[in-house]
């Protein structure tokens, strides 16, 4: 049986949700990742560094005994976000950076940004005091096509911010065109992106083609095939500002399968699986580790994890739905088999 050890891996960008969902959400990352950029889209947002180390508690407190995980929170960036809110953030290792949601643009973001550049006075303090932007990268005008939206949101407003604020660590989350991968790979060393699994393993066929396919709905969206084909080869070609951030975002069946379905993938459950699939499927295992162990570690600034998994070539099927307090819920790939597991 083929086997591969690789230093315990970290996921950049995690949604866990709340309340009794946390039962759900927090062991089947912490089963893997040992750090995690925990996402503040809750309702109500999570805009303080107090709100965001009361929500570390619930999520510590949902965590097994016999887990270690550390969530590393994201702070909601709005218009009222003050420059001392800035400096609490930057003075607290518990909190990661702040993220900007585009006002519309993708799950609980009504509290998210109008006008970026009304911002300038936060991303200035943030540069100072070495806070990190996390970007969800889509511009909302209904004019502009939903597959358009990251293109136009890097020439609007990334080009403008890096060159205005070169020393800002930037992170564009979630990436999904050939135009991110560009602009990431021209801007400055402060800037890098994360891919999900979804991403790197399907096109918008795989959303629309026989039949629409809601588990695959996820923003932003699946884009056309050689777009895929640019971030496949982001991913694998070592470039150490191209790294994991799985994006697992959980929504209850009944979200998702229905007229006007939630957009987000639920990959925890079988999320570096997933990730290990897309290298294998390139013969480039190789460059899973960097992937997913190294390179977001190194971008924020630590150390590589001293524990390592395992993964083996041991052919699985995902679950076709979970119970989860909140309801059942369909992961993403549901169904499918992947031929990597990771051993106990
Ligand atoms: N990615 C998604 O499709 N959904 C995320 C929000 C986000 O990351 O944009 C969610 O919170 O459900
Ligand atoms: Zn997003
Ligand atoms: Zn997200």
């Amino acid at each position: 049986m083929q086997q591969l050890t690789i230093a315990r891996p970290d996921d950049w960008h995690l949604h866990l949700r709340d309340g009794a969902l946390l039962q759900t959400t927090v062991p089947a990352s912490a089963r893997v990742f040992h750090r995690a950029v925990v996402m503040p889209n809750l309702v109500p947002p999570v805009t303080t560094v107090e709100m965001a180390l009361a929500y570390r508690e619930r999520i510590m407190a949902a965590l097994p005994a016999e887990m270690t995980f550390e969530p590393l929170m994201a702070l909601y960036l709005t218009a009222d976000t003050s420059v001392a809110e800035v400096k609490k953030a930057a003075a607290d290792r518990r909190i990661i950076g702040f993220k900007l949601y585009p006002s519309g643009a993708t799950t609980n973001s009504a509290a998210g940004v109008k006008s970026v550049e009304a911002l300038a006075p936060v991303l200035e303090a943030m540069q100072q005091h070495g806070v990190p932007l996390l970007v969800h990268g889509e511009v909302t005008d209904k004019e502009i096509d939903i597959f358009d939206r990251e293109r136009v949101f890097i020439e609007r407003h990334l080009i403008p911010i890096t060159q205005q604020f070169p020393g800002l660590k930037l992170i564009l989350e979630h990436i999904t065109t050939g135009d991110a991968v560009d602009f990431v790979s021209e801007a400055n060393e402060n800037v890098a992106a994360t891919m999900t699994p979804q991403h790197l393993l399907m096109n918008r066929n795989d959303l629309l083609v026989g039949g629409v396919r809601p588990h695959n709905y996820c923003l932003p969206i699946l884009k056309r095939r050689e777009h895929q084909l640019r971030l496949q080869q982001a991913a694998l070609s070592g470039n150490p500002k191209f790294f994991l951030g799985t994006d697992s975002a959980p929504h209850v069946q009944a979200n998702k399968e229905t007229s006007c379905g939630c957009a987000g993938c639920y990959s925890a459950p079988a999320a570096i699986e997933l990730y290990a699939e897309f290298f294998a499927q390139h013969q480039a295992l190789d460059k899973l580790e960097n992937f997913a162990s190294v390179f977001g570690a190194a971008f924020y600034g630590f150390e590589k994890n001293q524990e390592t998994i395992t993964l083996s070539q041991s052919p699985w099927q995902v679950a076709a739905t979970l119970d989860t307090a909140d309801g059942p819920m369909v992961p993403y790939y549901a169904g499918n088999t992947l031929q990597w597991q990771v051993s106990e």
